[in-house]
């Protein structure tokens, strides 16, 4: 057992890593990967909360876990819970908190407030996680996880962003993924800069999902909840954004609608930073938590309680289903339950997900749908999706293409990718592919993993063999997800259209081409078959100069600053080896983002070469980097796919001269290798095949559905008919 981080503050109370000396109570709460317990420190006589994470489900490495739980535990702020220790007992990591008496806002809407809170008490939550999300925007890390299950509330009011840092490398790791095959994170809470590869992202997504919150917070659901994954990032990409347009919000004053509005532009360079959000005049009025808050919880039972019983109540409402569509609600509630935390996606789960959706319910909702979505065209028969015709062209294209059948989009991918048009960022295909990526892991396994019931036996053996300690168990049920509604799309283009203010001209202008070692893919992207990273000069232009300045690394949900970025800043990614030994950038195994360690920085003489001609190297930079990041996306991306493929099929193309011989070990991919665009080229037929493959497959299953359909209809006519003739 190892001590992995704990507040070093000599002011604060230090807390044991000596599992003995915590008393493990009632479960709490539970997520993807972690149980939460109240439990006693006993050597203060305190009430704590412990976080068990199953490492087993992790194959991150634990230095990785170790600086995020260090980081953690430097978090200080009162809006941001903090872990006072974390270490590692048996397989787990427990990271031991400050227990949060009522919970997160997700359970107390599921038990007393299904349809929403009212607008004082949501001022102040948000109020309160828009302090949080301002502190550590400043301090340089994204959240990528706001949602109202992370929002946790103490009996006197106080409100506290939790949720980040240990979990995301739990979550960001493909790893985890890989070991589980059973992640599929909804997207309901994503930027639509998150959802589509290439794009880039920064703290403006945290934005995005704060005004997702506000409206989960106000109607007691995300937008778009009820929906597969699959439906969730179309809808997010090409809809417009959801708001409080609808007759059901006349309750809600012009301001939070405003405030709501400005968070859920798409265009992320338009999103308000946290620190001007606060200014608004939303918040200028909210009340203090102690006031709106508190309120909230009186008459309630202890949290514990009000968890078992929502375990018991899913539980029996599960049971009662017929099997098909319990499954449905087993997946919907669980996918709602897991959230947003993996910012990974696997299509062949969204697209059977996507086929379990009931045309009937569907229908209805493409009714409501029309209403307020002016065009929309169907995506694919038997899994309802519905989208407005987006902007961009490849996604129109693909969409229609998708439309058509798998052949007609294979066709048009490739055609896509002659015209090297499939290497945009936005391409929605491109992005399905790049999910497809991440599968690893038999189909059967996979299945499983959305059922029910394998969702309850695996969270039931987890905590079986966690729980070592003490206290009363309830095996791990579902938590319910009472959404019914679906959200509303309401054009809002002027928002979107506005043109941008005297300010953000002026920080245009100011935006530097090269945008350094700084300028970090997003996850999607780097999981992404070839897109390339746009400048993704935004992170740094679109955050506070001050953390700008210091930002060196994202370490899982934490970027890091350090005050010596100018030893650093300058120098080119495309002249810095990738992921080898003693290279200053590198990648963070458990998380797949670059860490920048500045004190390891060498003076390349190519960069020297390209200092000696500056206006040529401001020039070049951007797309020197763009092309290291390219490549070495791609690289990943193949060791992916490579290793998703059966060893016998790698052999058997390796051997016919198909693929040129790849270095399977991820030590050795820092180099471009000559023969890589081939072997890429080659990889990215493989990629497509397979693809075409899956889509086969689901329009078989589609087809069989809808055979099923008819066939049980034709029995109820008979049966009718007999009914009848006695
Ligand atoms: N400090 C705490 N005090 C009280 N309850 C807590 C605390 N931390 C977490 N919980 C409860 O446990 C639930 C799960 O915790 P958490 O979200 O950290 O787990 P996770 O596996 O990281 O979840 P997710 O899938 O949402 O990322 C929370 O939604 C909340 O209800």
């Amino acid at each position: 057992m190892g001590r992995m981080g704990g507040n070093q503050n000599q002011n604060q109370k230090t807390y044991s890593a000596i599992p003995s000396d915590y008393k493990l109570l009632e479960e709490v709460g539970y997520g993807a990967s972690a149980t939460v317990y109240r439990a006693i420190y006993l050597p203060f006589n305190e009430v704590v909360a412990v976080k068990c994470l199953d490492l087993d489900r992790c194959n991150s490495n634990l230095d990785d876990i170790r600086r995020e739980a260090q980081t953690m535990s430097l978090i200080d702020h009162p809006n941001v819970i903090r872990a006072y220790c974390s270490f590692v007992v048996d397989s787990n990591l427990w990271v031991v908190m400050p227990f949060m008496a009522e919970g997160s806002c997700l359970h107390l809407m599921k038990i007393a407030y299904q349809d929403g809170f009212e607008e004082s008490a949501i001022g102040s939550i948000l109020k309160e996680t828009l302090k949080a999300l301002d502190y550590l925007h400043r301090q340089g890390h994204i959240h990528r996880d706001v949602k109202a299950g992370n929002i946790l509330l103490d009996t006197n009011g106080v409100v506290k962003l939790a949720d980040f840092g240990v979990s995301a490398c739990m979550f960001d790791t493909g790893d985890r993924q890989r070991s589980r095959n059973t992640f599929v994170g909804t997207p309901c809470w994503m930027a639509p800069e998150v959802l589509q590869p290439g794009s880039g992202y920064n703290s403006k997504a945290d934005i995005w999902s704060f005004g997702i919150t506000a409206l989960e917070l106000a109607h007691g659901h995300a937008p778009f909840s009820k929906y597969p994954p699959m439906k969730v990032l179309l809808m997010t990409i090409q809809n417009a954004p959801p708001g409080l347009d609808y007759d059901r919000d006349k309750k809600f004053s012009k301001s939070f609608k405003e405030m709501v509005a400005m968070c859920l532009v798409k265009d992320q360079t338009k999103r308000p930073t946290a620190e001007k959000l606060l200014k608004h005049s939303f918040f200028k009025h909210a009340k203090p938590p102690e006031l709106s808050v508190k309120n909230l919880f009186a008459d309630l039972p202890p949290l514990w309680n009000r968890v078992k019983a929502l375990q018991l109540k899913d539980a029996a409402q599960l049971a009662l289903k017929r099997m098909p569509s319990a499954e449905q609600e087993a997946i919907s509630q669980s996918e709602y339950q897991r959230g947003v935390s993996a910012w990974n996606f696997d299509i062949e789960d969204l697209k059977a997900q996507a086929s379990l959706v009931r045309d009937d319910d569907d229908m209805l909702e493409t009714k409501e749908e029309n209403e307020s979505v002016k065009s929309s065209v169907g995506f694919k028969a038997g899994t309802g999706f519905q989208f407005s015709l987006g902007k961009s062209n490849s996604i129109a294209e693909l969409s229609q293409a998708e439309s058509r059948g798998p052949t007609n989009q294979l066709q048009l991918y490739e055609s896509l990718n002659k015209k090297g048009k499939a290497l945009e960022g936005d391409s929605l295909d491109r992005n399905q592919e790049n999910i497809a990526l991440r599968k690893n892991g038999s189909s059967t396994e996979e299945m499983a993993s959305t059922s029910e019931k394998d969702t309850m036996q695996t969270k039931a053996k987890a905590v079986k063999s966690r729980h070592t300690q003490s206290g009363p168990l309830m095996p791990g049920m579902l938590l319910s997800h009472s959404s019914s509604e679906r959200a509303r799309n309401s054009e809002r283009c002027e928002i979107e259209n506005q043109p941008p203010t005297e300010k953000s001209n002026r920080e245009v202008r100011r935006a530097p081409s090269f945008s350094g070692p700084l300028m970090l893919p997003n996850r999607a992207s780097a999981n992404s078959l070839s897109a390339p990273i746009k400048s993704s000069a935004g992170y740094r232009d679109s955050m506070d100069d001050k953390s700008k300045a210091n930002l060196v690394q994202i370490k899982g949900r934490f970027s890091v600053t350090s005050e010596n970025l100018d030893l650093v800043k300058d120098i080119p990614l495309s002249t810095v080896p990738r992921r080898s030994q003693g290279s200053p950038l590198r990648k963070s195994a458990s998380v797949g983002d670059w860490i920048f360690e500045s004190k390891q920085v060498p003076t390349s003489p190519s960069s020297k070469d390209l200092n000696s001609c500056s206006v040529a190297a401001s020039v070049l930079m951007p797309h020197l980097q763009n092309l290291f990041q390219q490549t070495s996306f791609q690289q990943d991306l193949i060791m992916n796919l490579l290793n998703s493929l059966q060893p016998a099929e790698v052999l058997d193309a390796s051997q016919n001269g198909k693929l040129p011989p790849l270095p399977r070990s991820t030590e050795n991919n820092g180099n471009v290798e000559p023969a890589l665009s081939e072997r890429e080229r080659l990889l990215l037929i493989k990629i497509s095949e397979l693809q075409a493959r899956m889509l086969n497959l689901t329009d078989e299953l589609t087809a069989e559905k809808l055979k099923h359909v008819q066939l049980q209809q034709q029995l109820n006519s008979i049966l009718d008919q007999e009914e009848n003739g006695d």
